[in-house]
Protein backbone atom coordinates (compact mmCIF):
# COMPACT_ATOMS: atom_id res chain seq x y z
CA UNK A 1 0.00 0.00 0.00
CA UNK A 2 1.09 3.33 -1.07
CA UNK A 3 2.63 5.07 1.96
CA UNK A 4 5.46 4.94 4.17
CA UNK A 5 5.28 3.50 7.45
CA UNK A 6 6.96 3.50 10.97
CA UNK A 7 6.75 0.72 12.17
CA UNK A 8 7.82 2.07 15.53
CA UNK A 9 4.54 4.15 15.90
CA UNK A 10 1.95 2.51 17.51
CA UNK A 11 -1.38 3.29 17.85
CA UNK A 12 -2.12 5.04 21.26
CA UNK A 13 -5.35 5.59 22.93
CA UNK A 14 -5.13 7.69 25.61
CA UNK A 15 -8.37 8.26 28.93
CA UNK A 16 -10.64 8.03 25.95
CA UNK A 17 -14.39 8.32 27.52
CA UNK A 18 -17.32 7.94 25.11
CA UNK A 19 -19.73 10.59 24.88
CA UNK A 20 -21.96 9.27 22.35
CA UNK A 21 -25.20 6.99 23.22
CA UNK A 22 -25.34 7.23 26.89
CA UNK A 23 -22.78 5.06 26.98
CA UNK A 24 -19.95 6.13 30.31
CA UNK A 25 -17.28 3.85 30.90
CA UNK A 26 -16.45 3.26 34.39
CA UNK A 27 -12.71 3.95 33.45
CA UNK A 28 -11.51 5.68 30.56
CA UNK A 29 -9.64 3.55 27.58
CA UNK A 30 -6.20 3.50 27.89
CA UNK A 31 -4.51 0.91 25.22
CA UNK A 32 -1.55 0.76 22.58
CA UNK A 33 -1.53 -1.49 19.41
CA UNK A 34 1.64 -1.80 17.56
CA UNK A 35 2.01 -1.07 13.44
CA UNK A 36 0.28 -4.24 11.91
CA UNK A 37 -1.37 -5.12 14.95
CA UNK A 38 -4.92 -6.40 14.94
CA UNK A 39 -7.65 -5.64 18.21
CA UNK A 40 -10.58 -7.60 18.31
CA UNK A 41 -13.70 -6.03 20.28
CA UNK A 42 -15.62 -8.07 21.99
CA UNK A 43 -18.81 -7.81 23.81
CA UNK A 44 -22.78 -8.69 24.45
CA UNK A 45 -25.14 -6.69 21.99
CA UNK A 46 -25.87 -3.10 23.09
CA UNK A 47 -22.32 -3.02 25.22
CA UNK A 48 -20.55 -0.09 23.03
CA UNK A 49 -18.64 -1.65 20.53
CA UNK A 50 -20.06 0.24 17.46
CA UNK A 51 -19.83 3.33 19.61
CA UNK A 52 -16.56 2.72 20.60
CA UNK A 53 -15.54 2.46 16.91
CA UNK A 54 -17.46 5.44 15.44
CA UNK A 55 -15.87 7.46 18.38
CA UNK A 56 -12.46 6.53 17.43
CA UNK A 57 -13.27 7.22 13.96
CA UNK A 58 -14.42 10.96 14.83
CA UNK A 59 -18.20 10.23 13.42
CA UNK A 60 -19.20 10.44 17.42
CA UNK A 61 -17.72 12.88 19.69
CA UNK A 62 -15.45 11.42 22.78
CA UNK A 63 -16.16 13.41 25.99
CA UNK A 64 -12.66 13.10 26.74
CA UNK A 65 -8.97 11.76 25.29
CA UNK A 66 -6.38 11.19 22.95
CA UNK A 67 -5.78 9.11 19.82
CA UNK A 68 -2.86 9.25 18.40
CA UNK A 69 -1.38 7.61 15.33
CA UNK A 70 1.69 8.06 14.03
CA UNK A 71 2.72 10.87 16.49
CA UNK A 72 -0.40 12.62 15.44
CA UNK A 73 -3.57 13.27 17.58
CA UNK A 74 -6.93 11.80 15.17
CA UNK A 75 -9.36 13.32 17.24
CA UNK A 76 -9.03 16.80 16.42
CA UNK A 77 -8.29 16.70 12.92
CA UNK A 78 -10.79 17.97 10.54
CA UNK A 79 -12.56 14.73 9.28
CA UNK A 80 -10.41 15.50 5.86
CA UNK A 81 -7.15 15.09 7.21
CA UNK A 82 -8.49 12.06 9.20
CA UNK A 83 -9.58 10.45 5.88
CA UNK A 84 -5.49 10.27 4.99
CA UNK A 85 -4.61 8.18 8.15
CA UNK A 86 -7.88 5.89 9.21
CA UNK A 87 -11.06 4.52 7.13
CA UNK A 88 -13.67 3.09 9.13
CA UNK A 89 -15.88 0.34 7.40
CA UNK A 90 -19.39 -0.03 8.91
CA UNK A 91 -22.35 -1.83 8.27
CA UNK A 92 -24.46 -0.25 5.21
CA UNK A 93 -28.06 0.41 5.87
CA UNK A 94 -28.78 3.35 4.05
CA UNK A 95 -30.23 4.22 0.86
CA UNK A 96 -27.56 3.45 -2.50
CA UNK A 97 -28.81 6.27 -4.86
CA UNK A 98 -28.99 3.84 -7.99
CA UNK A 99 -24.83 3.65 -7.66
CA UNK A 100 -22.68 0.65 -8.95
CA UNK A 101 -20.45 -1.57 -6.82
CA UNK A 102 -17.61 0.35 -8.77
CA UNK A 103 -18.69 3.81 -7.50
CA UNK A 104 -19.30 2.93 -4.36
CA UNK A 105 -16.29 1.57 -3.89
CA UNK A 106 -14.72 4.42 -5.37
CA UNK A 107 -16.17 6.67 -3.07
CA UNK A 108 -13.60 5.86 -0.65
CA UNK A 109 -11.36 7.90 -2.75
CA UNK A 110 -9.39 10.14 -0.48
CA UNK A 111 -10.69 13.40 -1.53
CA UNK A 112 -7.23 15.44 -2.49
CA UNK A 113 -6.47 12.26 -4.44
CA UNK A 114 -6.62 11.68 -7.96
CA UNK A 115 -8.78 8.06 -8.94
CA UNK A 116 -6.36 5.20 -9.38
CA UNK A 117 -8.18 3.26 -11.74
CA UNK A 118 -5.68 0.29 -11.74
CA UNK A 119 -5.51 -0.14 -8.10
CA UNK A 120 -9.79 0.53 -7.42
CA UNK A 121 -9.75 -2.70 -9.89
CA UNK A 122 -6.87 -4.29 -7.60
CA UNK A 123 -9.13 -3.76 -4.46
CA UNK A 124 -12.45 -4.60 -6.70
CA UNK A 125 -10.97 -8.21 -7.07
CA UNK A 126 -9.16 -8.29 -3.65
CA UNK A 127 -12.41 -8.36 -2.46
CA UNK A 128 -13.63 -10.46 -5.25
CA UNK A 129 -16.05 -8.05 -6.53
CA UNK A 130 -14.90 -8.34 -10.32
CA UNK A 131 -17.95 -9.62 -12.20
CA UNK A 132 -20.22 -7.36 -9.63
CA UNK A 133 -18.61 -4.19 -10.54
CA UNK A 134 -21.47 -2.58 -12.33
CA UNK A 135 -24.36 -3.80 -10.15
CA UNK A 136 -26.21 -0.82 -8.44
CA UNK A 137 -26.27 -1.80 -4.81
CA UNK A 138 -29.70 -2.51 -4.09
CA UNK A 139 -29.20 -5.41 -6.35
CA UNK A 140 -26.94 -7.11 -4.10
CA UNK A 141 -26.57 -9.77 -1.10
CA UNK A 142 -25.97 -9.16 2.55
CA UNK A 143 -22.40 -11.01 2.18
CA UNK A 144 -21.77 -8.98 -1.20
CA UNK A 145 -22.98 -5.86 0.22
CA UNK A 146 -20.58 -6.22 2.92
CA UNK A 147 -17.54 -6.69 0.53
CA UNK A 148 -18.60 -3.65 -0.79
CA UNK A 149 -18.05 -1.45 2.55
CA UNK A 150 -15.26 -3.41 2.81
CA UNK A 151 -13.86 -2.51 -0.40
CA UNK A 152 -14.85 1.08 0.04
CA UNK A 153 -12.54 1.56 3.38
CA UNK A 154 -9.74 -0.39 1.48
CA UNK A 155 -9.53 1.53 -1.28
CA UNK A 156 -9.10 4.78 1.07
CA UNK A 157 -5.94 3.34 1.70
CA UNK A 158 -5.22 4.56 4.69
CA UNK A 159 -2.50 2.41 7.51
CA UNK A 160 -5.33 2.47 10.12
CA UNK A 161 -8.59 0.31 9.44
CA UNK A 162 -11.48 0.24 11.52
CA UNK A 163 -13.96 -2.96 10.88
CA UNK A 164 -17.66 -3.23 12.25
CA UNK A 165 -18.27 -6.74 12.35
CA UNK A 166 -16.23 -7.45 9.00
CA UNK A 167 -17.54 -11.16 9.64
CA UNK A 168 -21.25 -10.09 9.10
CA UNK A 169 -23.33 -11.63 6.52
CA UNK A 170 -19.52 -13.64 5.27
CA UNK A 171 -19.58 -16.83 3.45
CA UNK A 172 -16.56 -18.97 5.65
CA UNK A 173 -14.73 -18.82 2.05
CA UNK A 174 -14.85 -15.13 1.88
CA UNK A 175 -14.69 -14.58 5.09
CA UNK A 176 -11.21 -16.02 5.44
CA UNK A 177 -10.16 -14.99 1.98
CA UNK A 178 -10.73 -11.19 3.34
CA UNK A 179 -9.32 -11.68 7.05
CA UNK A 180 -6.60 -13.34 5.49
CA UNK A 181 -5.55 -11.05 2.59
CA UNK A 182 -6.16 -8.23 5.20
CA UNK A 183 -3.95 -9.19 7.59
CA UNK A 184 -1.02 -9.91 5.24
CA UNK A 185 -0.85 -6.46 5.06
CA UNK A 186 0.69 -4.10 7.40
CA UNK A 187 -2.55 -2.90 8.17
CA UNK A 188 -2.93 -1.90 12.25
CA UNK A 189 -6.40 -3.13 12.65
CA UNK A 190 -9.33 -2.58 15.32
CA UNK A 191 -12.43 -4.82 14.64
CA UNK A 192 -15.23 -6.01 16.34
CA UNK A 193 -16.55 -9.40 16.41
CA UNK A 194 -19.09 -11.50 17.50
CA UNK A 195 -17.42 -15.05 16.74
CA UNK A 196 -15.35 -15.21 19.46
CA UNK A 197 -13.27 -18.02 17.81
CA UNK A 198 -12.78 -16.05 14.97
CA UNK A 199 -11.12 -12.99 16.77
CA UNK A 200 -8.95 -15.25 18.95
CA UNK A 201 -7.81 -16.38 15.29
CA UNK A 202 -7.37 -13.38 13.78
CA UNK A 203 -6.13 -10.84 16.57
CA UNK A 204 -3.39 -9.84 18.09
CA UNK A 205 -4.90 -8.16 21.39
CA UNK A 206 -8.67 -8.56 22.62
CA UNK A 207 -10.88 -6.12 23.89
CA UNK A 208 -13.78 -7.07 25.99
CA UNK A 209 -16.56 -5.07 27.06
CA UNK A 210 -19.73 -5.12 29.17
CA UNK A 211 -22.25 -2.58 29.11
CA UNK A 212 -19.95 0.71 30.51
CA UNK A 213 -16.78 -1.05 31.09
CA UNK A 214 -14.42 -2.55 30.21
CA UNK A 215 -13.68 -6.00 31.57
CA UNK A 216 -10.07 -7.19 29.99
CA UNK A 217 -8.31 -6.44 27.64
CA UNK A 218 -4.90 -8.04 26.76
CA UNK A 219 -3.94 -11.56 24.73
CA UNK A 220 -6.67 -13.49 23.59
CA UNK A 221 -5.20 -16.42 26.33
CA UNK A 222 -5.77 -13.50 28.81
CA UNK A 223 -8.61 -12.52 28.02
CA UNK A 224 -10.57 -15.78 26.57
CA UNK A 225 -11.05 -17.45 30.03
CA UNK A 226 -13.70 -18.88 31.54
CA UNK A 227 -14.82 -16.80 34.49
CA UNK A 228 -14.58 -13.36 32.03
CA UNK A 229 -17.20 -15.19 29.92
CA UNK A 230 -19.99 -16.35 32.25
CA UNK A 231 -19.32 -12.85 33.61
CA UNK A 232 -19.84 -11.29 29.85
CA UNK A 233 -21.95 -13.46 28.27
CA UNK A 234 -23.41 -15.40 30.45
CA UNK A 235 -22.19 -18.59 29.01
CA UNK A 236 -20.48 -21.75 30.28
CA UNK A 237 -17.76 -22.37 28.15
CA UNK A 238 -14.74 -24.57 27.90
CA UNK A 239 -11.38 -23.12 26.73
CA UNK A 240 -8.61 -25.29 24.89
CA UNK A 241 -6.00 -24.95 22.23
CA UNK A 242 -6.82 -25.20 19.09
CA UNK A 243 -5.39 -27.15 15.95
CA UNK A 244 -3.95 -23.81 14.76
CA UNK A 245 -2.49 -22.91 18.09
CA UNK A 246 -5.45 -20.34 18.78
CA UNK A 247 -7.29 -20.21 21.92
CA UNK A 248 -10.31 -21.98 20.85
CA UNK A 249 -13.85 -21.08 22.96
CA UNK A 250 -16.96 -23.94 23.02
CA UNK A 251 -19.91 -22.95 24.90
CA UNK A 252 -21.17 -25.80 27.35
CA UNK A 253 -24.35 -24.24 27.81
CA UNK A 254 -25.22 -21.08 29.78
CA UNK A 255 -23.37 -20.56 33.05
CA UNK A 256 -24.67 -21.93 36.22
CA UNK A 257 -26.14 -18.63 37.64
CA UNK A 258 -26.72 -15.90 34.61
CA UNK A 259 -25.00 -13.04 36.48
CA UNK A 260 -24.62 -10.86 33.16
CA UNK A 261 -24.65 -7.72 33.29
N1 LIG B 1 -28.13 6.60 17.33
C1 LIG B 1 -28.29 6.21 18.59
N2 LIG B 1 -28.91 6.99 19.48
C2 LIG B 1 -29.08 6.62 20.77
N3 LIG B 1 -28.62 5.45 21.26
C3 LIG B 1 -28.01 4.62 20.40
C4 LIG B 1 -27.79 4.94 19.03
N4 LIG B 1 -27.12 3.93 18.45
C5 LIG B 1 -26.94 3.01 19.40
N5 LIG B 1 -27.46 3.42 20.58
C6 LIG B 1 -27.44 2.69 21.85
O1 LIG B 1 -26.10 2.68 22.32
C7 LIG B 1 -25.82 1.44 22.95
C8 LIG B 1 -24.58 0.84 22.33
O2 LIG B 1 -24.86 0.53 20.98
P1 LIG B 1 -23.74 -0.05 20.03
O3 LIG B 1 -24.31 -0.11 18.66
O4 LIG B 1 -22.48 0.68 20.23
O5 LIG B 1 -23.58 -1.52 20.64
P2 LIG B 1 -22.82 -2.79 20.06
O6 LIG B 1 -21.97 -3.32 21.16
O7 LIG B 1 -22.11 -2.46 18.79
O8 LIG B 1 -24.05 -3.76 19.81
P3 LIG B 1 -24.31 -4.97 18.77
O9 LIG B 1 -23.45 -6.11 19.21
O10 LIG B 1 -25.75 -5.26 18.98
O11 LIG B 1 -23.99 -4.49 17.38
C9 LIG B 1 -27.07 0.57 22.82
O12 LIG B 1 -27.77 0.62 24.02
C10 LIG B 1 -27.84 1.23 21.71
O13 LIG B 1 -29.24 1.07 21.90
Amino acid sequence: MGKGHNDHSPLMIDGLQLAANGIHLATPLNLRLPQGQWLGILGPNGCGKTTLLKTLAGLLPAATGQLQWRCKSLLTLSARQRAEHLAIMVQHNGPCGGLTVEQVVALGNAPARRLDYARLQRVLAQCQLTPLAGRPLECLSGGQLQRTMMAQALFQDTQLLLLDEPANHLDIFHLHQLLGNLRQQPLTTIASFHDINLAAQYCDQLLLMAPGRVVACGTPEQVLTRDHLAQVFGVDAHISLGPHGCVQVTVMGLAPTKDIE
